[in-house]
């Protein structure tokens, strides 16, 4: 997948590049796909989902961080999004085919939501151990849990003319899908 740009910084975010693939990997997407995305925030996620899917819609409960993926996306010269300012599980459309969950609030009703329009793939992303343990349950409990995959992604960089490593924190990428 090419590389993207993001110029425009938020205060949370971006989805870093080895978790983003990990993430469109589990999402499958395709040009007949409607793909939304609940916490857009650098549009990273957005970015990418938008070179696979037909159509895209990124919900961003923060407007300035709304803007933020709306400048992200004209900086990789990507038109035709849906953007929302607002809240999930309030603002979702109800004819998704897959949902990526970057952001964790009202997780449990944007996922009561999804098993209601019987989404046919979701994917939500957490970096703490216990809002991953409680959405494993959440998913479980509405017949949409698959997988969780845990990452740990280490980089490496040069040292003293050898290569150490730098580490991020881990993220549990939980998929699953009402089919
Ligand atoms: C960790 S950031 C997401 C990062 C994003 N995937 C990226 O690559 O830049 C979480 C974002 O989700 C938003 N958010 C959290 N819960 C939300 C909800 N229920 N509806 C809309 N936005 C939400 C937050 O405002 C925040 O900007």
């Amino acid at each position: 997948m090419a590389r993207i740009a993001l110029p425009h910084d938020a205060r949370a975010g971006p989805t870093k590049p080895e978790v983003r693939s990990v993430t469109l990997g589990k999402l499958e997407l395709t040009d007949a796909d409607h793909f939304v995305e609940v916490g857009s925030c650098t549009g990273a996620v957005t970015i990418e989902a938008a070179r696979a899917a037909g159509r895209v819609t990124a919900i961003e409960r923060k407007p300035e961080r709304l803007e933020t993926t709306r400048k992200n996306l004209a900086a990789n010269g990507i038109e035709g999004v849906e953007l929302i300012e607002g809240e999930a599980p309030d603002a979702l459309p109800d004819d998704a085919d897959a949902l990526f969950l970057g952001g964790s609030r009202n997780y449990a009703g944007v996922l009561d939501h999804a098993a209601e329009t019987g989404i046919d793939r979701v994917v939500m992303n957490v970096s703490r151990l216990e809002v991953a343990g409680d959405a494993v349950r959440a998913f479980r409990e509405r017949e949409l849990f698959e997988e969780i995959v845990q990452m740990q992604v280490s980089t490496g960089y040069e040292l003293a003319g050898a290569t150490s490593f730098d580490s991020d924190n881990p993220v549990y990428v939980i998929s699953g899908g009402a089919a």
